[in-house]
């Protein structure tokens, strides 16, 4: 089943009488059970994708499900947990009373509630700040115990807009070994960052959104071969290279030795070493960082 649908997604907004065109067609299809990173520059859509699954705002056009359900009636959304970019929460609230109104919200009963909320403040490092009010969190506080109050129902999806924004390298880590709990219990992510390495780390999917339109989706094993400029052969180092190769080997060990070739030539130069009997150990894409094709995407 798929976890989320949007068919030929519209919105216009209208700004001091101009008329922004913020998604344009969006196609996006993301299958139960998958890690699911939206990419996209500035103004691509991202947000006004989310608002709209999250039915905060309506889309003039097209149609929005979640498992199965259309995402403006109610019943879609008790089975997803939200993490908006910036959490807002009263702010004379602790962490743990949070955590007890989000879980009170979801119809959990107290004495579950209680034991999630201790297992979960743990797990987000803000044990010792649970009882303090949020109006004395940092951003990075703010936006683990949003975290926390957005899967203390154990969501089948959780949509995270923008959600290391605001995080240390360190909190990095933790949300994302989080993420990664997660989706291997069976939890559907879906969410968007900038920060490319952490979406290129624990997706196996990712689109790219441009103009408002899905312009590339990439799976895991495609994200290797798509960015991969050249591979690396390594080889048992037994015979001579042909010709026009040979000045590029250089000795790996004693018995191997390895040579760099170009996507273009991979094919070639692979028929002429299986010619020649040479013995391949392995073949390695040198990859070129997700950065790069994001730019390059970008700037087309
Ligand atoms: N309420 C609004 N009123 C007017 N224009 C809006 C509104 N919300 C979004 N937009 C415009 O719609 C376009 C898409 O915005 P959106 O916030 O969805 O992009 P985004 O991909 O999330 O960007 P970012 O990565 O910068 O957060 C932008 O041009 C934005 O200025």
């Amino acid at each position: 089943m798929k976890a989320v649908e949007c068919d030929n997604i519209f919105k216009q907004f209208k700004y001091k009488g101009e008329k922004i065109q913020a998604l344009n067609g969006l196609d996006l299809h993301i299958e139960e059970g998958e890690m699911y990173g939206f990419l996209g520059p500035n103004g691509a859509g991202k947000s006004t994708t989310i608002k709209i699954l999250m039915d905060f705002i309506r889309a003039d056009k097209g149609s929005t499900k979640i498992f199965g359900i259309d995402s403006k009636g109610v019943k879609s959304r008790a089975k997803i947990g939200f993490l908006p970019e910036n959490p807002v929460f009263m702010d004379n609230l602790t962490g743990r009373e949070i955590l007890r109104f989000a879980g009170k919200s979801h119809g959990i009963d107290s004495y579950e509630i209680n034991k999630k909320s201790k297992e979960l403040l743990k797990r987000v490092e803000l044990t010792e700040a649970s009882d303090r009010a949020v109006r004395k969190y940092s951003k990075g506080m703010i936006q683990r115990i949003g975290f926390a109050a957005a899967i203390i129902h154990a969501p089948e999806l959780l949509i995270l807009d923008e959600p290391m924004s605001g995080l240390d390298p360190l909190g990095r880590v933790l949300f994302k070994d989080m993420l990664k709990e997660l989706n291997e219990k069976g939890t559907t992510i879906f969410f968007s960052s900038h920060i490319i390495p952490d979406i290129e780390d624990i997706c196996t999917k990712i689109g790219i959104i441009k103009n408002g339109r899905m312009y590339n989706e990439i799976d895991d094993t495609e994200l290797k071969y798509y960015s991969t400029e050249s591979f690396r052969i390594i080889y048992r180092d037994e015979g001579v290279l042909p010709a026009e190769f040979k000045d590029d080997a250089v000795k790996v060990s004693e018995e191997l030795s390895s040579v760099n070739v170009s996507k273009s030539r991979l094919d070639l130069v692979l028929s002429k070493m299986k010619e020649e009997n040479f013995d391949i150990v392995d073949i390695q894409p040198q990859k070129k960082d997700l950065e790069d094709l994001f730019v390059e995407i970008s700037e087309k």
